[in-house]
């Protein structure tokens, strides 16, 4: 089986290429974006954020201020109720269907719940998104490998999420959205379920990624990691974006 992508297939994880400079290209804009939710809930006032290629961007603020709502606008789950928003060049609010799968075959998306499998193992969890894209078995295990390495987790390769600790399953979920090389990594809350080691443990594989070239947006309410981190950070209050 080949696999079916409009976008040319991107290599396994690397190191970067250092005749590959950083480009300062927009990769997710948003001008004038406002959202409103049915119940008339102003979830996003006037936002405007350029994010360029390579950049590593913290959204916070409070809970209910905003944070996921914008996350969700990136990859079409929510749609803005005025203003644009392009990713890759693309409107998610317009796309539907396959060109909306397509745009997300672009995004790695890691949640605070991590969201895995119970019944599949961490090989299995990670390769799902390779098998909905009809990577072929060479092809996923070529990138398997990379992904495990990457997370820390290649000795439990075959233990099932259950039998992991809130820490390892989260790195599995990393794994997941980057083992097809999405250019764009969106993490909402990653370290909400977890101590302080394991949260800096997953900001240090965001960034270790971010150096990959990936550009990486993460919201988070902990404005520890925030300053152990060292980068750009943004605020959400009452749904309006403060620098
Ligand atoms: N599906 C929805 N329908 C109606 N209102 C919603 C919906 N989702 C979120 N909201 C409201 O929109 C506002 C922003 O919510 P959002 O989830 O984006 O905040 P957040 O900053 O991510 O919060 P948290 O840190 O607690 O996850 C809140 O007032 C929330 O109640």
């Amino acid at each position: 089986m080949t696999h079916v992508l409009t976008h040319p297939p991107v290599a396994p994880l690397q190191p970067p290429s250092a005749e590959q400079p950083k480009r300062a290209e927009s990769i997710i804009q948003l001008r004038q974006v406002s959202k409103v939710y049915a119940n008339g809930s102003h979830a996003l006032v006037n936002i405007n954020l350029d994010i360029k290629k390579g950049d590593f961007l913290f959204i916070t603020g409070p809970s209910g201020s905003g944070k996921s709502t914008l996350l969700k606008m990136l990859y079409g789950d929510e749609h803005p109720s005025n203003g644009d928003i392009i990713v890759h060049k693309e409107c998610p609010h317009q796309l539907r269907g396959n060109q909306l799968s397509m745009l997300r075959r672009r995004i790695g998306i890691v949640f605070q719940d991590y969201k895995l499998i119970p019944r599949r193992t961490v090989a299995e969890n990670i390769s799902v998104v390779l098998w909905a894209q009809s990577y072929t078995r060479q092809e996923i295990e070529r990138r398997l490998q990379p992904a495990l390495k990457m997370v820390g987790l290649t000795d439990k390769a075959d233990r099932f999420p259950e039998e992991l600790s809130g820490g390892e399953q989260q790195r599995v979920s990393i794994a997941r959205a980057i083992v097809a090389t999405p250019p764009i990594l969106l993490a909402d809350e990653p370290t909400g379920n977890l101590d302080p080691d394991n949260s800096w443990q997953v900001i240090k594989i965001l960034k270790k990624l971010n150096q990959l070239g990936i550009t990486v947006v993460v919201t988070t309410h902990d404005e520890n990691l925030i300053r152990l981190s060292d980068h750009p950070v943004v605020q959400i209050r009452n749904g309006k974006l403060y620098r």
